[in-house]
């Protein structure tokens, strides 16, 4: 039977992210090795000739299931009848540039590219949004949106999450397999809580197999909150490749589900759960399954988890607070 092609849309597709993630959606990584693919590529001006050079390497991977490459620089196009879009283009912070301004800027970005996916987009669009902030980014595309489902836009916490459970497999001598049920709460940022009070680790309570607060406290949330910083100050660049990675591990979960007794962490529209106000976008314990997903619900937090916690959604809500006083929300 022939597979309607899946429309694809990614932004920022010359930059770094882009070249990492543009060939696996085309090799069938994203949705599954039997579902074709439809790219658009969104740039600005400056970035079309570079997109086009990829776009040349793609057609030259003769992947059988990419049945088309469409480059253009007006969100109105890119976002046609799109399906899954990966808001990935985004404006970094550079020298001198204040917190207030940075938010501004990637509202000039995330702003009209919501409206646009709101204005053209399938009725089934799913949105990921990795560029940074990612997750006040993602509730300012929302924001514009009003006629999608809010649920449909989501912020990037999965790399957090690979990074939590490497981290912990490393300490634990596990295998990256045995780990299940970490959690990051909060927002992609330094202040983020990896949460592995009901991790399991083979079979067994990871906090319990730890059994090592301080190293808890003072070298895992640390390590995988600081983890960006460090790539960087390694690399000279961010995290691309791993970025790329964790992108395609969260569409492809939240399509094609999670495996039965774990869950995976998605930066999501809050229902309240857990003391998170409502609307703010935050990443959760979810379970996904046809297409949807489901915060975790009833889980103990202690203590140490309940002041990190509160402290990621503290610098969400003055991030939603200051994109609300320059009217972008
Ligand atoms: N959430 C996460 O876990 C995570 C991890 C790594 C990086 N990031 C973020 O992802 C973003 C992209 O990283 P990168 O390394 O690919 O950056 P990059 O600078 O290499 O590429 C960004 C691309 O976006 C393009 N772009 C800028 N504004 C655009 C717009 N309005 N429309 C379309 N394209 C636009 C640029 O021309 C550039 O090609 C950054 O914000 C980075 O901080 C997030
Ligand atoms: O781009 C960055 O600032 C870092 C990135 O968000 C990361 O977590 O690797």
């Amino acid at each position: 039977m022939t597979r309607t092609p899946v429309n694809v849309t990614v932004t920022g597709a010359a930059g770094q992210i882009g070249y990492a993630l543009l060939f696996r959606i085309a090799s069938g990584h994203l949705l599954g090795a039997d579902v074709p693919v439809k790219l658009r590529l969104l740039e600005i001006p400056q970035g079309l000739k570079a997109a086009e050079g990829t776009a040349m390497e793609l057609d030259d991977c003769a992947f059988p299931l990419l049945r088309g490459i469409d480059i253009t620089d007006d969100p109105n196009v890119a976002f046609d009848g799109a399906n899954v879009a990966l808001l990935v283009g985004a404006r970094p912070r550079t020298k001198g540039m204040e917190r207030g301004d940075l938010l501004e800027a990637n509202g000039g970005i995330f702003k009209p590219q919501g409206k646009a996916i709101n204005d053209h987009a399938a009725d089934d669009i799913r949105v990921l949004v990795v560029g940074n902030p990612a997750n006040t980014n993602a509730l300012i595309a929302q924001a514009a949106a009003p006629d999608v489902p809010a649920e449909r836009f989501t912020a990037m916490t999965r790399l957090d999450h690979n990074r939590a459970i490497s981290q912990l497999a490393a300490r634990t001598g596990a295998a990256v397999s045995d780990i299940k049920r970490l959690t990051i709460w909060g927002n992609h940022s330094a202040t983020q809580y990896p949460d592995i009070f009901h991790a399991t680790v083979g079979g067994r309570n990871a906090a319990e197999v730890v059994d090592d607060e301080k190293w808890l406290a003072d070298e895992f949330i640390p390590t995988v909150a600081k983890r960006g910083a460090a790539i960087i100050e390694a690399r000279g660049a961010s995290s691309a490749a791993s970025a790329a990675n964790a992108a395609i591990d969260h569409v492809h979960t939240w399509v094609n589900g999670t495996a039965e007794g774990d869950w995976t962490s998605m930066g999501i529209p809050s229902d309240g759960s857990y003391g998170v106000p409502e609307g703010l976008i935050s990443s959760f314990p979810v379970t996904c399954k046809d297409g949807a997903y489901e915060i975790v619900q009833g889980l103990d937090i202690n203590e140490f988890s309940r002041t990190r916690i509160d402290a990621s959604v503290k610098e969400l809500e003055e991030e939603r607070d200051a994109v609300r006083g320059l009217g972008l929300i």
